[in-house]
């Protein structure tokens, strides 16, 4: 199912949490929503859901307004981060769930309902483990069991919320891989929430990278990394060393006048260049596009050697990664040409 977001725009007292937000994913997609605490993620996510109203704007599903539907008619399947198991019932029965609490004439017959709980079992591997409580599941084994839960409705929409957040860093790395298999899958319409870049790179088909109740880029992991929309997204997303330029007639100024670059954006005045670590490569003396740095540390890591370094006129520390045979020792000043780099 498509869904399509058109600005909406949802502000509590006099604090506006989505500002205009449109947006859409598509049938089968996986869509993360990626940005920092209190960038609107979860707001947007309920919205979707029905289980917030915007202030203004219209969401749709499959091109039919939802907007005013109550989240119980859109046929959704939620996982939250907290959205507890049902202690006092088996794991079959909080799979089941869903289906039992329907009205008797859309509620499946008992064996149907049954055969239902057992494939979903076997979807999130965990066949033996239907009559088992909450309380005797690992705590990636109960998000599991909270998704087979929200997936025995036959949801046209999987919206997931940080489902991953409370877990260590090994189990969640595990539950990522299995997620995108499940997703695969069913061909399911999947709209997850993160603050992890991590996981919305490893997850996602397309990122929505959010900031201040706003959509700074929608792209593919690929796209948000290689080319970025803003210098948020850029200093978001990886690592990224940031230098205050002066634009002025195709030429971006560095720091306090060390170096100049070629600015294609043929911006004008105040800026900042964004390089990542690993796109710049050593230069001889007197040659040009390049700029010079002091070594302040050096580290090498498995075949490469990672530096940082200081600019006359840059505050912030910089990070950069050469090709470990590089030659060069702490306190040497050292020409670096930026292979790649933006200019915002
Ligand atoms: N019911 C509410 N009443 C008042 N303010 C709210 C309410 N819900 C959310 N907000 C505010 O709206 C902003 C966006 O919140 P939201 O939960 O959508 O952010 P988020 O990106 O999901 O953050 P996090 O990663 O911390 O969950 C926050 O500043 C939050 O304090």
């Amino acid at each position: 199912m498509s869904i399509t977001v058109e600005n909406i725009s949802r502000r509590f007292g006099g604090f506006t949490a989505l500002d205009r937000v449109s947006l859409e994913a598509r049938r089968g997609e996986f869509l993360a929503l990626l940005g920092p605490s209190g960038s609107g993620k979860t707001t947007l996510l309920r919205t979707i859901a029905g289980l917030d109203f915007a202030d203004e704007g219209r969401v749709s599903f499959e091109g039919q307004d939802m907007t005013g539907t109550p989240a119980a008619e859109r046929r959704i399947g939620f996982v939250f981060q907290n959205y507890a198991l049902f202690r006092h019932m088996t794991v079959a029965q909080n799979i089941a769930f869903g289906l039992t609490v329907r009205k008797r004439r859309d509620r499946p017959a008992r064996a149907a309902i049954k055969a239902k709980v057992a494939d979903l079992l076997e979807l999130i591997q965990l066949p033996q483990l239907g009559d088992r409580f909450p309380a005797q599941l690992s705590g990636g084994q109960r998000q599991r069991v909270a998704l087979a839960r929200a997936l025995a409705i036959e949801p046209r929409l999987l919206l997931l919320d940080e489902p991953f957040g409370a877990l260590d860093a090994q189990v969640r790395k595990d539950l990522r891989g299995w997620l995108r298999r499940i997703h695969d899958e069913t061909g399911l319409t999947t709209i997850f929430v993160t603050h992890d870049q991590e996981e919305a790179l490893e997850l996602a088909d397309r990122i929505v990278v959010m900031r201040g109740g706003m959509i700074e880029q929608v792209g593919t992991p690929d796209e948000v990394q290689a080319a970025p929309a803003t210098a948020f997204v850029s200093s978001f997303i990886g690592e990224t060393n940031s230098l205050p330029v002066t634009r002025q007639d195709g030429r971006a100024v560095i720091g306090d006048g060390l170096a100049t670059m070629a600015d294609p954006a043929r911006g004008q005045g105040a800026g900042v260049l964004h390089v990542r670590p690993h796109d710049v490569e050593q230069a001889a003396p007197g040659e040009e596009d390049a700029f010079p740095v002091r070594v302040l540390t050096r580290r090498s890591i498995g075949r490469s050697l990672r530096l940082t370094a200081e600019m006359d006129g840059v505050a912030e520390p910089l990070t950069f990664d050469l090709p470990g045979e590089a030659p060069m020792s702490v306190g040497d000043t050292i020409l670096l040409r930026p292979i790649r780099y933006r200019i915002f």
